[in-house]
């Protein structure tokens, strides 16, 4: 193990070997995920315990790293106490590979579920207890503008096997900064949903005072309250709400259906004790639409939270079947792969990430002629105003505003035949959905209207823009 060279951008991170300051039990885990093993490890000199995870160098992981130890200072996320860049040697690896290694506070408690599954007693109170942690958490990371994006069981950690444990969150993987604003110094958005704009010119009054209150909505924060909404049900049920009639391993269509269309039942038979404060709880947060999803505020001043009865649940005789519980957990793992896919499927590919053939060769072309000329700058440029249009309907089919107002789809519609230079590839799939000239003569599938014009706009931008005017 040797201290890494490059890659250290970040002066909090050490780079001197993690093997001078702690002793790593390389070859126990206490639990594993897509990254790998989190190891033990022991602080020299306080001999004190925690936990490592290795990640591999590069910017995702600095993002997971500088994420996590923003929102790390707080009771209910599992602290970062230390991050060093080394390169390790793994066995099968050839050589060493530059790593980020992270020291985590120990969680010996284990994961949220495998706990309740041991609880006897277990009662609405109880849950209510873990959901205000869990709340605390979601609070910690939405106040500081960090959407966390892969909440989900095995993420919520109890600090100790004592009865008033601590929930924390950890993994932050997934996390993004969510302010409203797609820029970054690094990525020109091809894409910005009006409803981001809004949230642009909502924080600009807020910073100008013009509006006092905050309002923290934005769609991965939404995203991020769905998910708390999924964990409650389970918590309190024992199966989540999104549950395919033919059990599978994998997320079936016909959960997919379910999911988008917002569609879940509190089945008489296991549901009739529970109150109804606590189906409120669960009804705000699994409002299919984004926009009308209780935020996390909202949820921490709803009554059942501090209020609710001493009802025993029937959650831990379900989740003592370790296979059950297995697919409860891939499900939701799963669920929330699709959640977060309209990111990337309505965010398109800056030139310099795209994947196809012509425009690859036309990189390399324009590498060897001038490179980044400004004349091709104009050209994409130009070429992405042309599409705005169209991007303006597929966000409004994703996110419509909550003042949706009469007509408005078919004015961008309008708009979009006017002006985009595609318009006959747009008119056939305006086809497909009787569109008469001025609005359509059946129900438009929101959802699978944008999509085509997702692909439509990506088939657009993944050709040479000199072609594009065909
Ligand atoms: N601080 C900790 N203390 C004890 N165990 C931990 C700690 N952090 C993680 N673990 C265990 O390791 C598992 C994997 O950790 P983590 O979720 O951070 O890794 P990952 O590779 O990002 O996982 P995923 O596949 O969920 O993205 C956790 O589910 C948990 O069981």
């Amino acid at each position: 193990m040797s201290g890494s060279s490059g890659g250290c951008d970040n002066f909090n991170i050490k780079t001197h070997s993690i093997t001078d300051d702690y002793i790593v039990l390389w070859k126990e885990k206490l639990g594993t995920g897509i990254t790998g093993p989190v190891r033990p490890c022991i602080k020299k000199d306080t001999r004190e315990r925690f936990a490592l995870k290795c990640l591999m160098d590069g910017p995702r992981a600095h993002t997971e790293v500088k994420l996590h130890r923003l929102c790390s200072d707080h009771s209910n996320i599992v602290r970062v106490l230390d991050v060093y860049a080394n390169d390790v040697l793994f066995p099968g690896d050839p050589h060493p590979k530059a790593r980020l290694l992270m020291v985590m506070e120990f969680m010996e408690g284990g994961e949220l579920f495998d706990r309740i599954s041991k609880e006897s007693g277990f009662t609405e109170r109880k849950a209510a207890k873990y959901l205000r942690h869990i709340t605390e958490a979601v609070y910690r990371c939405h106040s500081l503008n960090v959407a966390h994006r892969d909440l989900k069981p095995e993420n919520l950690l109890l600090k100790n096997n004592s009865e008033d444990a601590e929930i924390k969150l950890t993994d932050f993987g997934f996390a993004k900064v969510d302010d409203g604003n797609l820029q970054t110094p690094h990525f020109t958005p091809y894409y910005v949903a009006p409803q981001v704009l809004e949230a642009q010119k909502y924080k600009s009054k807020q910073r100008k005072g013009v509006i006092q209150t905050s309002k923290p909505y934005t769609y991965d924060k939404s995203c991020d309250m769905w998910s708390v909404g999924v964990i409650l049900y389970i918590m309190l049920c024992g199966y989540p709400p999104f549950y395919s009639e033919t059990p599978s391993r994998h997320i079936t269509s016909e959960m997919k259906r379910k999911i988008l269309s917002g569609k879940y039942e509190f089945p008489e038979e296991d549901w009739k004790f529970i109150s109804d404060a606590a189906k409120d709880v669960v009804r705000r947060l699994l409002h299919v639409d984004p926009g009308c999803r209780m935020n996390v505020q909202e949820l921490m001043s709803h009554p059942w939270l501090t209020d609710a009865p001493d009802t025993v649940l029937q959650s831990p005789a379900v989740f003592s079947n370790k296979e059950g519980l297995e697919d409860i957990k891939l499900a939701h793992a799963e669920q929330l792969t699709q959640m977060r896919l309209p990111d990337v499927s309505i965010t398109l590919k800056s030139i310099n990430e795209s994947q196809s053939i012509i425009i690859r060769k036309r990189k390399h072309r324009q590498n060897s002629q001038e490179e980044n000329s400004a004349e091709t700058k104009l050209k994409i440029r130009e070429n992405d105003l042309k599409l705005k249009p169209l991007r303006d309907i597929i966000a409004y089919c994703i996110m419509p505003p909550k003042d949706e107002k009469e007509g408005m789809l078919n004015r961008l519609i309008l708009n979009a035949v006017n002006s985009v230079c595609c318009h006959n590839k747009l008119l056939s799939i305006l086809e497909q959905w009787s569109w008469d000239g001025e609005k359509f003569q059946t129900k438009v599938e929101k959802r699978k209207f944008a999509q085509q014009l997702s692909e439509l706009v990506k088939s657009m931008t993944d050709v040479n823009p000199d072609e594009s005017n065909s």
